[in-house]
C-alpha cells in the first residue's frame, strides 16, 4: 500500500481505471493465445492421428476467432491506453498542485531548511518519473501479473507436468528480485541524492552568474557544478551496473523454465506419456508466454527507483501545514507579549513585548541584524514564536487561519518579487477580482500611473521573472500599488535600504503616506528623518527593545536612537 501511497503521490485511486481497463485489454490478449493453440491441434492432427481427416471447418473458424480476437484486442486496447496516459499525466498535474498548495502552507520556517533546488527537481523530475511509472511501468506490471497467471491456470488443463516445469524457475526469479530489493533501494536513493546535488549545484550556478561573471568565479563554481554532474555518473553507473546483472539474471532464470519444459517435454514424448500436439502447443505458448514478465522485471527496478521519488513527495505532502481556523477579530491593535524567536539555531528575538493600538504609527529603528523585519514576519505569521505570543485584537494569532489573517494585512517588503506577468497582472495580486480601472486608481495613488504609460505597452507591459526589467525604484512602487489594491487595514513597510534617487525617493514617500492613511502601520526604518513623525519609534539592538517612545523623547534620553540620529544627521549634512 506504502508503494501504491508513493508511486501515486498519495492518490491511489487514480489507478483504478488504468489497472482496470489494462487487466481486460490483458485478458484480450490471452484469447488469441488459445486459438493458436487450438489451430495447432487441428493442424497436427491428421499427422499423428492418420485416420482422423484435417477439420477443416472448424479450423476455418478458428481462423476467423483469431482475426476477430485481434479485433477484440484492439478495441480493448484503446480505452486502457487512454487510461495509462490521460490519467497518469493528471494524476501528476493533481499531485504538482497539491504539492504547490501544501508548499504555500507550510512554515517559512520550514521551507527555508530545505534546499529551493531540491523542491524544484521534486517538482519536475520527481513528477515526470510518476508519470512516466503510471503511464509504462504499472501497467507492464500489470501484463506481467495477469499473462503468466491465466497461462499457468490453462496449460495445467492441457499438461499439468508441462506446465510446471514451465512455470518451476519463476519462483526463484522473484525470490533473487525481492531478496536484493534492499541494495536497489540503497542504490537507488544514493543515485537520487547524487541527482538532487547536481540540480541544486545547477540552479545555484545559474542563480548566481551575474555574480559569477561580475567576480570572475567561474572556476571555482564550476568545478563544484563539474564534481557534481560526476558524481551522478558514477552513481548511474554503479546503479546500471548492480541492478542490471540482478535483473538479467531472473529473466534468464525465468527463462530456464522454457528449457526445463522442452527437456520434461521430450522425456514425457519418448516415455509415450505425452502426444505432439500437446508439446507443440506448450513450444508455441512457451516462446510468448515470459515476454511481459520479463520486460517487466526490468521495469521492477524502475519501479523501486520511482517508489522513492514518489515516497518524497507524499512525506512532503504530509509535512504539518500551519494550523488555525479562527477569524481575525475586527479589533486590529497588534501585541507581541515576551516573544522569543530564531530561524535555526540562532536566536534573533529575545523576550520582545510590544503592544501597537490600531490606527497607530509605529515605527521599528535599530541597527542592522537586531530584528526589526523578523517582527513584521512574525506579525503575518510567516513564522510561529519559539516562546511568547503575537496577539491581534487580544487574541493569539495562532489560533487564526493563516491566509483569513493575511487578508487582514498588506505588506510593503525591501526585495520586491515581480512575477513573469503584466504590469497589470502584477498589481492585481493585491486584489484577485479588481477591475482595470481599480488597479489604475492603484497605481494613480502608488505614483506608477505616469512610468507605466511611458512603457511600450502601458499596463500590459509584460515584466520579467523577478522584474528585472523595473528599477529597483519602481518595483518599490509596484508593490505599494498592490498593497493599495488590498486596502488591508495593517500596513508592515520594510523600507528600501538600497539608496534611491532623490526623485524615486520622493514619489515613494508620497505613496507611502498615501498607504499609510488611517491604518495600522508598523515600519521598518532606515532613515529616521521618514518616521520622525511617528506616534511611537521602537528602537532594537541585539533582538531586544532598548527604548521606545517619540523622537523628541528619545533624542533628549541621550541614547542608542541618539546616537543613531546625530550618526545620519552628521552624515546627511557631512555628504
Ligand atoms: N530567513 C532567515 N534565515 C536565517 N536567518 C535569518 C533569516 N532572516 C534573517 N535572519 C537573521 O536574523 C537576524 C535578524 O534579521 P532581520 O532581517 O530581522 O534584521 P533587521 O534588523 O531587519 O536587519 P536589516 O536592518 O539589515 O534589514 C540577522 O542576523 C539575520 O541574519
Amino acid at each position: 500500500m506504502n508503494m501504491l501511497r508513493s508511486i501515486t503521490a498519495d492518490n491511489p485511486r487514480s489507478l483504478v481505471k488504468p489497472v482496470f481497463y489494462t487487466t481486460i485489454a490483458n485478458l484480450a490478449g490471452i484469447i488469441p493465445f488459445a486459438l493458436l493453440v487450438e489451430a495447432a491441434r487441428l493442424i497436427f492432427n491428421p499427422f499423428v492421428h492418420p485416420e482422423i481427416p484435417l477439420d477443416t471447418a472448424r479450423l476455418w473458424w478458428v481462423c476467423g476467432g483469431l482475426a476477430a480476437s485481434l479485433v477484440l484486442l484492439f478495441v480493448c486496447e484503446i480505452p486502457a491506453y487512454r487510461a495509462q496516459y490521460r490519467d497518469a499525466y493528471s494524476a501528476a498535474e493533481d499531485g504538482r498542485s497539491r504539492l504547490a498548495e501544501h508548499l504555500r502552507k507550510l512554515p517559512l520556517g520550514y521551507l527555508n531548511k530545505r534546499d529551493p533546488g531540491d523542491l524544484a527537481n521534486m517538482m519536475t523530475g520527481d513528477f515526470a518519473m510518476l508519470e512516466h511509472g503510471l503511464s509504462h511501468l504499472v501497467p507492464q506490471m500489470i501484463g506481467a501479473a495477469v499473462m503468466p497467471v491465466l497461462a499457468l491456470f490453462g496449460l495445467s488443463f492441457l499438461d499439468w507436468r508441462l506446465a510446471l516445469s514451465l512455470f518451476a524457475a519463476m519462483p526463484f526469479a522473484i525470490l533473487l528480485v525481492l531478496l536484493t530489493s534492499g541494495i536497489q533501494r540503497k542504490l537507488g536513493s544514493q543515485h537520487m541524492r547524487a541527482r538532487i546535488d547536481a540540480g541544486g549545484r545547477l540552479q545555484e550556478y545559474l542563480n548566481g552568474i551575474r555574480v559569477i561573471k561580475a567576480y570572475n568565479l567561474t572556476g571555482e563554481r564550476f568545478v563544484r557544478l563539474e564534481g557534481s554532474f560526476r558524481e551522478l555518473m558514477r552513481q548511474s553507473i554503479r546503479l546500471e551496473g548492480i541492478v542490471g546483472p540482478i535483473v538479467l539474471s531472473a529473466i534468464a532464470c525465468i527463462r530456464g523454465g522454457l528449457t526445463l519444459m522442452v527437456m520434461a517435454g521430450v522425456h514425457l514424448l519418448l516415455g509415450g506419456s505425452l502426444d505432439v500436439i500437446t508439446f507443440v502447443a506448450f513450444l508455441i505458448v512457451g516462446t510468448r508466454i515470459f515476454d511481459p514478465l520479463t520486460t517487466a522485471l526490468a521495469g521492477y527496478a524502475e519501479l523501486r527507483y520511482l517508489e522513492q521519488a514518489g515516497g518524497r513527495i507524499v512525506q512532503l505532502l504530509r509535512e504539518l501545514v500551519m494550523q488555525g481556523e479562527r477569524q481575525p477579530p475586527a479589533n486590529h491593535d497588534v501585541e507581541l507579549k515576551q516573544v522569543t524567536f530564531g530561524y535555526m539555531d540562532q536566536q534573533v528575538l529575545r523576550d520582545v513585548s510590544l503592544s501597537i493600538p490600531a490606527g497607530s504609527f509605529t515605527a521599528l529603528v535599530g541597527p542592522s541584524g537586531s530584528g526589526k523585519s523578523t517582527i513584521l514576519r512574525l506579525i503575518a505569521r510567516f513564522y510561529d514564536p519559539d516562546k511568547g505570543t503575537v496577539m491581534m485584537g487580544g487574541e493569539d494569532i495562532r489560533a487564526m487561519d493563516p491566509e483569513a489573517l493575511l487578508q487582514k494585512v498588506s505588506m510593503v517588503f525591501q526585495d520586491v518579487y515581480l512575477f513573469q506577468d503584466t504590469i497589470a497582472g502584477n498589481i492585481r495580486f493585491g486584489r484577485k477580482d479588481a477591475t482595470r480601472e481599480e488597479i489604475e486608481e492603484a497605481a494613480r495613488l502608488a505614483c506608477c500611473h505616469d512610468f507605466i504609460l511611458k512603457l511600450p505597452q502601458g499596463y500590459d507591459t509584460m515584466v520579467g521573472e523577478g522584474g528585472s526589467t523595473l528599477s529597483g525604484g519602481e518595483k518599490q512602487r509596484i508593490s505599494i500599488a498592490r498593497a493599495m489594491l488590498k486596502n488591508a487595514p495593517i500596513v508592515l513597510l520594510d523600507e528600501a535600504t538600497a539608496s534611491l534617487d532623490p526623485e524615486n525617493e520622493a514619489e515613494i514617500q508620497k505613496a507611502i503616506d498615501r498607504l499609510v492613511r488611517g491604518r495600522t502601520v508598523i515600519v521598518v526604518a532606515h532613515r529616521l528623518k521618514t518616521v520622525q513623525h511617528a506616534d511611537r519609534i521602537v528602537v532594537m539592538d541585539h533582538g531586544q527593545i532598548v527604548e521606545q517612545g517619540r523622537h523628541d523623547e528619545l533624542l533628549s534620553s541621550n541614547g542608542l536612537y541618539a546616537r543613531l540620529w546625530s550618526r545620519q544627521h552628521e552624515h546627511a549634512s557631512g555628504g
